[in-house]
């Protein structure tokens, strides 16, 4: 259990780590409200004047994506001991304690591929697999939180991950399907003033975090690949500054969305094309560290497979998340072209 006396020195990754399996539910009066420990990695902010923003921010869906679990940290300490500003209901998420353990993606399986109720097969087929039971306990999570805010409240999830290679644009959104809703321009602007220069638009309904929280509570969400997998202690967090510091205003109630915003300089994307693994022989023609983001030429045979290959079609053609060590049915990567927002 916690006293205000321990804040001062308070390591939310630390604690996650002594409790991994489970922990009661506590609550603790702050100086700016109420934090409601609800569950291993699962914590919610309640600040002492109403607010209609609630606000998730999840980091460690991941468990070797260690750069947004330390920000997070910090940040979950600065407000219990007071010099983070909390006015918005805030609901803090650290996805895969397990995997954070051993500093892996996972154990095993990927976590982000489960929400939006995926992980019921899962578990249908293992009644015990970790990363299902942990998808289904923080769809939980998130209901339960944004159920408390009415109708007309903003709602935003920003799923902070790194990215396992380099990329040619070196922090880079995506903007999960908002299954014909409209993108917000203020919600570019955001990603822009994070450091992030380049968004993603997804085609099509996901089993991500943050197609979850976008497609059932209409929160504006986002994945943000904040910089390159390294283990704890090994981020350059000067990297990260912008970011820590636009979450930490959006804590604070002190960054104002704006819709009037210029964003031609942001690069944005659009998916052409999600490569599965279609069967065992399925094998993307690239090196295991390519740069996301790199371009092929026309005809350059780019998943060898005997049923489906693919060639790329066009010049400018690029690659996203290559990963040639995923399931069948899973993706291998995404095909993405630029395009401005209609
Ligand atoms: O670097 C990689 O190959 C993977 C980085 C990562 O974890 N990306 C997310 C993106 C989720 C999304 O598409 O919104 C993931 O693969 O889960
Ligand atoms: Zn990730």
């Amino acid at each position: 259990m916690l006293t205000t006396r321990d804040f001062n020195t308070f390591n939310f990754i630390d604690f996650v780590r002594q409790n991994p399996e489970k922990h009661d539910r506590f609550e603790l009066e702050i100086e700016q409200g109420k934090a409601i420990f609800h569950d291993v990695g699962i914590v919610e902010f309640v600040p002492n004047q109403v607010s209609d923003q609630f606000v998730c921010l999840s980091c460690g869906v991941h468990g070797n994506e260690t750069a947004p679990m330390e920000i997070i940290s910090d940040i979950v300490r600065d407000i219990l001991v007071g010099s983070q500003a909390l006015k918005v209901n805030l609901l803090i998420l650290l996805g895969n304690p397990k995997a954070m353990l051993q500093q892996e993606r996972f154990l095993e399986f990927n976590l982000n591929r489960m929400f939006n109720h995926h992980w019921k097969s899962y578990l249908e087929a293992d009644a015990n697999c970790y990363e299902a039971l942990r998808a289904k306990r923080l769809e939980e999570a998130v209901k339960d939180f944004f159920d408390k805010s009415p109708a007309d409240s903003r709602r935003y999830h920003y799923d902070l991950h790194t990215a396992i290679r380099a990329s040619k644009h070196q922090r880079f959104a995506i903007y999960p399907y908002l299954d014909g809703r409209e993108h917000k321009v203020e919600q570019l602007a955001f990603m822009q003033d994070c450091g992030v220069n380049t968004v993603l638009l997804y085609h099509k309904a996901s089993s991500t975090f943050s197609y979850h929280t976008s497609h059932h509570f209409k929160a504006d969400a986002f994945t943000v690949e904040l910089g390159k997998v390294k283990p704890f202690g090994q981020n350059n967090r000067e990297d990260f500054k912008q970011a820590e510091s636009c979450m930490r205003q959006l804590v604070a109630s002190n960054y104002h969305f704006n819709n009037d915003r210029d964003v031609d300089d942001l690069n944005l994307f659009a998916v052409k094309k999600e490569l599965l693994r279609v069967s065992d022989d399925s094998h993307l023609n690239v090196d295991d560290d390519l740069a996301n983001f790199t371009e092929f030429e026309q005809g350059f045979e780019l998943l060898s497979d005997p049923e489906e290959p693919y060639t790329v079609e066009s010049d400018g053609e690029a690659i996203v998340f290559p990963n040639n060590k995923v399931p069948i049915g899973q993706r291998m990567a995404l095909l993405v072209e630029p395009v401005s927002l209609g």
